[in-house]
């Protein structure tokens, strides 16, 4: 699992090292692990490394002096190196030892600022030292000037010291300008900024250097699971299982006119291996998800009067027919796990419980925080995703799943998952629907197991989130596989989940 920390838990955490003294050992391993990881992307890149080009934009602080350390271990390697020191003054040590292994240095000011700029934007490596997890706000000044020209040269390989400048290591949230990096180097742990969009899409690749501190971490802020985090919690079913030991997921979805996505519900649901998928719904969709799936029961049956032990609701629900409405918001309240989709959304009491999975995207996000008298659009949910996220789940007092590039799952209790194993690629019509059934799958086998999570270190009440955040995870993998690089379908995302499955 990836652990990511706000800034203030870091510097905390670095407070007791740096108390004893050895705040310059921290520095030192912090620079070596950027100027390494400089190294590693120039050969990659088949490049050598003698004569090669690398200008570090430095701050004043203790970022700006990881940047100057690790320029100066680059310069001792026989590269080609520029300090453009943006705030005038810089990390003292860190500038002796630039200055002592022959780095050349460019104080900026506003009549060297085009030269500055065409020196970065020609070098092969800019290393982003500015601003670290000390930031207030964003680039200023000549800083901000260097930046945004800098940005519209498109210089070579951008590699952030830390934390990409202006992006805010708590929220993720980026102060303009911004300069996008390909590789982020972060010391000691990742923040949680890095995980979150916009954020993460400033970050590019993450790469955590151990400096020493990682024994004395808090809580994680913001977790994320990988490959082996899945193939942990999504133990295979027992020798011994029969279908409703698999789980068996309520589906309300669908209407004459989104029918489709009741489909692709039932699908995802079916793929991610539950033991069994009813589905409730006009007589139409049901006939079409039937042809679809002849393995699912359809009926036009009532919540209450129908066996699960999870519901599906919402995806291609009509805000008309009252019905489906009415079996969306007794599914919600029927106290079983319940992912709740689209059409749904808007349907549903304004708090619920944490068990009911909310699936916004940022859109949807924006309405429900709107109904719940908070004044954010679309735009200001997607330009601070983790503060929306974390405001729905508070307000509702549901477990919120924001889907984007990023998707970001919010607990009532404070628990926090960022997943982005997908590609842009899935951003069609019915992927959602494909997740929905996904969650809905793995909340009717895992929902009621409370022991499983236990075992597994994950606090019981927690593991609304964790289920949200490893379906999540699984429709990322099987929309990328089933993508590989291309155009890809909603159903042939579904089509890729068992493989994915079976792999873990
Ligand atoms: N504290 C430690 O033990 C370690 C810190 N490390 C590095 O230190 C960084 C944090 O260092 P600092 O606390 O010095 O903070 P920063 O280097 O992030 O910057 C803070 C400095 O910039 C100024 N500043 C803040 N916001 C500004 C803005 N918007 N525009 C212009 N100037 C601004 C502040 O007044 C301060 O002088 C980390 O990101 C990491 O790179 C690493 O060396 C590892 C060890
Ligand atoms: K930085």
């Amino acid at each position: 699992m990836i652990s990511a920390y706000t800034g203030t838990q870091i510097r905390e955490t670095e407070k007791s090292f740096l108390d004893n003294g050895v705040g310059a050992v921290l520095m030192q391993r912090a620079a070596y692990g950027l100027a390494n990881a400089v190294v590693r992307e120039l050969r990659g890149g088949r490049q050598r490394l003698y004569g090669a080009s690398v200008t570090v934009l430095a701050g004043k602080g203790n970022n700006g002096g990881d940047g100057l350390f690790a320029a100066a271990m680059l310069a001792r390697r026989g590269l080609r190196t520029t300090a453009v020191l943006t705030a005038g003054d810089a990390h003292p040590e860190g500038l002796a030892a630039f200055k002592k292994a022959g780095g050349r240095v460019v104080r900026l000011t506003p009549e060297n600022m085009a030269e500055a700029t065409a020196a970065a934007a020609a070098s092969g490596v800019v290393i982003d030292a500015v601003l670290g997890t000390g930031a207030q706000g964003g680039l200023r000044g000549p800083a901000a000037e260097l930046v945004e020209a800098l940005g519209r040269a498109r210089p070579g390989l951008v590699v952030a010291c830390d934390i990409p400048s202006g992006v805010d290591a708590d929220t993720g949230e980026a102060h303009a300008p911004v300069l996008r990096a390909e590789l982020t180097v972060t010391f000691g742990a990742a923040k949680a900024g890095l995980l979150a969009d916009p954020g993460a899409d400033f970050a590019g690749r993450v790469q955590v250097v151990p400096i020493g501190i990682e024994a004395g971490l808090p809580w994680p802020a913001l977790c994320r699971f990988e490959a082996g985090d899945l193939s942990a919690l999504l133990a295979r079913p027992e020798r011994r299982a029969h279908k409703y030991s698999r789980g068996v997921l309520g589906v309300v979805a669908g209407s004459s006119a989104y029918p489709g996505a009741a489909v692709l519900a039932c699908k995802g649901a079916l793929a991610a291996g539950a033991g069994m998928v009813r589905y409730l719904g006009p007589p139409d969709v049901a006939d079409l998800v039937r042809q679809a799936c002849p393995e699912i029961v359809c009926s036009a049956g009532t919540v209450a009067g129908t066996h699960v032990q999870a519901w599906l609701v919402g995806s291609g629900l009509d805000d008309s027919d009252e019905q489906q409405l009415q079996r969306a918001r007794d599914a919600a309240d029927s106290g079983l796990p319940t992912i709740a989709d689209a059409g749904a959304l808007p349907a549903l009491p304004d708090v619920l419980a944490p068990q009911v999975i909310l699936t916004p995207h940022a859109g949807e996000l924006a309405s429900l925080l709107q109904r719940l008298g908070v004044g954010l659009d679309r735009a200001a949910v997607e330009a601070s995703t983790l503060s929306a996220v974390r405001r729905a789940a508070g307000l509702t007092e549901a477990t919120v799943l924001l889907k984007g590039a990023t998707t970001l799952v919010a607990s009532p209790f404070q628990d926090f998952y960022s997943q982005a194993e997908g590609t842009p690629w899935m951003a069609t019509a019915g992927s959602g629907d494909v997740l929905a059934g996904v969650i809905g799958a793995l909340l009717a086998r895992l929902g009621a197991d409370v022991g499983h999570f236990a075992e597994r270190g994950i606090d019981p009440d927690a593991r609304w989130g964790a289920i949200a955040a490893m379906a999540a995870s699984v429709h990322g993998r099987a929309g990328s596989l089933a993508s590989a690089g291309g155009p890809v379908t909603a159903s042939a995302i579904s089509d890729a989940v068992p493989e994915v499955l079976r792999t873990m």
